[in-house]
């Protein structure tokens, strides 16, 4: 089938590449002032893969559109909503629009699906999650995703569609807990970078038993399923994230207590502030994601703060 990837990022480019070895025809779309466009436009190549000659590369957004009824999109997660208006401005009813980006908006704590419903109302919406890095899996390295959207018939056929030997697919059936899961790993990579830089790596096995538990309660408030919490959008994301070094949010932490800038997309920095609204919003106690605010957004010292967590009355385990 024809399917446009929006976006020529490190994710985007690698969803072009793995769809069209899945036998695909794919528009790769990029914004004219894009650095990354004009890398693969002239050399066919990025840092982490070369682009077979069957992907097609555009900037024109209406080419983008009119060449396919089924879209990915994957760029950052804050600029989701004034693209989706932009889009919006293009003839999409009825198209499919999949959303391979692990965000929320800062700013209101909504879900991305929910930014592309309220600004492209009439268009499908599907989120395509779950670990991987683009450096393992040209090599060969299989892994497990999930895709879920509100309509099962378009989840089934999206993975039928999309699954190969490189990816199983799961069928997603909690778009609450899968979208809250997969942004919020990043939160927790961010937290297991900032423990690597401390010298505290062995914590990270309780980061990963009271983070998930942290998640989840927010996603029970949310009324999603808590359960979705262990699966593949976001525990089965832990490695990737909180223990690989590819992870740019693992690498942002880590880089944040060693005082050193690191430039690329973290996108787990915005998600804690969007954290702030949805724990107050649901009333749910978030002791990881609010330490990590005061570090970031507020100054506090890192290592005091993330020790603080040690000094919070005891309470059972679950
Ligand atoms: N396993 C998985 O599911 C993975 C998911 N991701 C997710 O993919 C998303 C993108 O991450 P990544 O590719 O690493 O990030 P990059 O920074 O590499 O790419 C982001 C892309 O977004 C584009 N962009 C930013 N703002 C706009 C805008 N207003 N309009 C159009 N395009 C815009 C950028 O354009 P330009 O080229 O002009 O800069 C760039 O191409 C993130 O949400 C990330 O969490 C990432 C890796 C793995
Ligand atoms: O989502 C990812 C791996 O599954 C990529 O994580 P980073 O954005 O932290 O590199």
């Amino acid at each position: 089938m024809n399917i446009s990837v929006l976006g020529c990022g490190r994710w985007g480019t690698f969803i072009a590449w793995y769809l069209n070895k899945a036998g695909h025809q794919v528009l790769l779309w990029g914004r004219e002032t894009s650095k990354n466009y004009k890398e693969l436009a002239e050399t066919r190549k990025n840092d982490y893969l070369a682009l077979p000659e069957g992907i097609e590369l555009t900037n024109s957004l209406e080419m983008a559109i009119e060449y396919s009824e089924v879209h990915i999109i994957s760029i950052s997660a804050q600029q989701l909503r004034s693209f989706a208006w932009q889009l919006n401005q293009h003839n999409i009813k009825g198209k499919t629009f999949i959303l391979c980006m692990k965000g929320l908006e800062a700013e209101s704590g909504k879900r991305l699906s929910q930014v592309v419903s309220e600004e492209a109302a009439g268009a499908n919406v599907a989120v395509w999650v779950g670990p991987g890095h683009v450096q393992d899996f040209v090599k060969g390295i299989p892994n497990c995703m999930v895709i879920g959207s509100e309509n099962v018939d378009i989840t089934k056929e999206i993975v039928q569609k999309f699954s190969s030997d490189l990816i199983r697919f799961y069928y997603g059936q909690d778009m609450i807990g899968n979208e809250i899961g997969a942004a919020t790993k990043n939160v927790m990579g961010i937290a297991a970078g900032m423990l690597d830089g401390l010298g505290y790596t062995s914590l990270k096995g309780s980061l990963m038993a009271r983070g998930t538990r942290e998640i989840s309660r927010l996603v029970r408030a949310m009324g999603g399923n808590d359960i979705t919490i262990y699966g593949l959008s976001h525990l089965g994301d832990y490695e990737a994230t909180l223990f690989s070094p590819h992870s740019h949010n693992r690498k942002f932490g880590q880089s944040f207590v060693e005082g050193e800038r690191f430039g690329k997309l973290a996108e787990g920095v915005a998600t804690v502030e969007a954290l702030m609204v949805l724990s107050k919003q649901y009333n749910v106690e978030m002791p990881i994601s609010g330490a990590l605010y005061q570090i970031l957004f507020e100054n506090a010292e890192a290592k005091e703060t993330l020790e603080q967590l040690f000094l919070r009355p005891i309470k059972f385990e679950f």
